[in-house]
């Protein structure tokens, strides 16, 4: 899916207007609808519903709905902002028919009047600001906002949570902003929702599909994306009846250092658990017994060295290259590391972990990755890289120009990782949960990058796919447990199943 600066979003909007075509009037019936039928399927029939209405058509929407939901509802009171400068059309016609319905008290909030009573028991429904904010909230909209937000009651933000903007907020003030329990947002999430200094405002985010023009959708450029289930899957390759194992490639994975054998292993299962043909997993001596013990289908290459990795194999017979999980970032690793980047190998490559802390302390080394060389910090490790940001959405922008400046695809880890890629794309991904925050759940991730690099996928495919699949497992496993519980092996046992819902979906 494709995701859009609001100032592009009332660009389809307009589009959808002209070309369906639909008046504005009737869209922000479609779009109000959305939001009662969410409404309706989640309130009690005795739930008082208290609207706020700004002056645009996100006060339009709540307006609308509003009626809407005065035919079901009985306890709705609609209080309208009065900035002093009246209402936009679409907002006035969803006034005079609110007025004509006389079912609902409408009150009128100026500077000097108190602010109404909120119950904890009540739900707020926020339709103050949307899309067209253009500034941070001060005077009597940021009196609202924070008057709601010490109510208590659980607020639903329609479309926006009012006061955030929908990319920057590096200028904004933060107390003046809807701190929503549910934000009910029109038909994509907003960039600033996938930022994590944002999620308090968001709260728990639901997309409502209100038929935006397809043609306007696909016309419009951007360089932001949501890897759904349908990006996913038309990335997936077939696996034909009469395939062997040579055709699913070799991976070369080094990983694991005394005390970290567990990272090689856990790396090695999710590699093999994502299709490749073959794995041969590089450790020190101490680790042979471990890695054979552990994972017998993965083949076992012996570094020289009885604790770290020093040295690689000879890297010809291999398809793909991940280093990084369990390495330690001791001298000798590093000039191993080194002397491996400086066979000036074509074979594309995932690095991680420890990995990246070495490539920190050699930024040298950038000029000697593989083309196809995928990196996957997570914002510590990104730090290490570049420097210590103040949030995260120059955390994104950084990303974006490091993808670039250095030819890497970049796997921003964390809620929504942010893959940012060198032609300059950056893909949010849809699935996972809090319970990955975990020991080796990183790990996993490489072995499936590595394994899908193995198979052929490009960089960005792999990165895109896999950690679309990271997370899907991951979400499957808590399916049957806890966030807490999560390990990272049961995202391994889980990726069986993440596969196949992609395929069947
Ligand atoms: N796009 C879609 O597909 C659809 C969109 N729909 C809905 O429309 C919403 C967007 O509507 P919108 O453009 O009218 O903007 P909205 O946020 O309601 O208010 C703008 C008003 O606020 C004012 N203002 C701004 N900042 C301010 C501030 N800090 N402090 C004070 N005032 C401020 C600004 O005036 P200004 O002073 O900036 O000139 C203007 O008067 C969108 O979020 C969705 O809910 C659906 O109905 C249908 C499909
Ligand atoms: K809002």
């Amino acid at each position: 899916m494709k995701l859009f600066a609001t100032s592009q979003i009332a660009g389809i909007d307009k589009y959808t207007i002209e070309h369906e075509p639909i008046s504005d009037i009737d869209l922000m019936e479609r779009a109000a609808s959305t939001l009662v039928d969410w409404i309706l399927h989640h309130a009690e029939p005795d739930q008082h519903l208290i609207f706020f209405v700004g002056p645009g058509n996100n006060g339009g929407d709540a307006l609308a709905a509003a009626r809407m939901l005065a035919w079901a509802l009985s306890g709705i009171d609609v209080y309208i902002m009065d900035l002093g400068k009246g209402m936009s059309e679409s907002a006035n016609t969803n006034l005079e028919r609110l007025q004509q319905q006389n079912r609902t008290q409408i009150v009128y909030l100026n500077a000097d009047a108190p602010m109404p009573e909120i119950k904890p028991s009540d739900w707020v429904v926020d339709g103050l600001f949307g899309a067209g904010l253009s500034r941070p909230l001060k005077g009597l909209p940021a009196k609202i906002v924070k008057h709601i937000n010490a109510s208590g009651a659980q607020v639903i933000a329609i479309d926006i949570p009012s006061g955030l903007m929908g990319e920057d907020n590096r200028q904004n003030d933060r107390d003046s902003i809807i701190r929503a329990d549910v934000t009910l947002t029109f038909q994509f999430p907003k960039i600033s929702f996938l930022l994590p200094e944002n999620d308090p405002f968001t709260g728990h985010w639901i997309v409502l599909d209100i038929g935006l023009h397809p043609d306007g959708i696909g016309q419009t450029e951007t360089p932001f994306f949501y890897t759904d289930h349908q990006v996913a899957k038309s990335l997936l390759k077939d696996r034909r009846t009469f395939a062997h194992k040579g055709n699913f490639g070799h991976a070369l994975l080094i990983a694991g250092s005394y005390g970290k054998m567990g990272a090689a292993v856990l790396a090695s299962r999710g590699c093999l658990r994502s299709g490749v043909g073959l794995l041969t997993t590089h450790v020190p001596r101490l680790g042979y017994n471990i890695l054979q013990n552990s994972i017998p289908e993965a083949m076992a290459s012996i570094d020289q060295s009885d604790l770290m990795f020093t040295q690689n194999p000879d890297l010809a017979s291999f398809d793909a290259i991940g280093i990084g999980p369990g390495l330690d970032t001791k001298c000798n690793t590093g000039r191993g590391v080194q002397r491996m980047l400086e066979e000036e190998l074509k074979k594309p490559m995932v690095i991680d972990a420890d990995g990246l802390n070495l490539l920190a302390k050699n930024p040298e080394w950038l000029k000697l990755l593989p083309p196809e060389t995928i990196l996957t910090p997570h914002p510590g490790e990104f730090a290490r890289l570049t420097h210590p940001v103040e949030c995260g959405y120059e955390r994104l922008q950084l990303a974006k120009e490091y993808a670039r400046d250095n030819g890497v695809v970049l796997v921003l880890k964390g809620a929504y990782t942010a893959i940012a890629c060198p032609d300059g794309t950056c893909w949010f991904n849809s699935t996972g949960n809090p319970g990955m925050a975990t020991a080796g759940s990183g790990d996993v991730l490489t072995g499936i990058l590595l394994g899908l690099l193995a198979q052929g996928y490009t960089a960005k495919e792999a990165a895109i796919l896999g950690v679309f699949l990271h997370g899907l497992a991951a979400d499957f496993a808590v399916e049957e447990g806890s966030h807490e519980a999560l390990l990272a092996g049961d995202i391994t046992q889980h990726l069986g199943l993440a596969f196949a819902t992609l395929k069947d979906s």
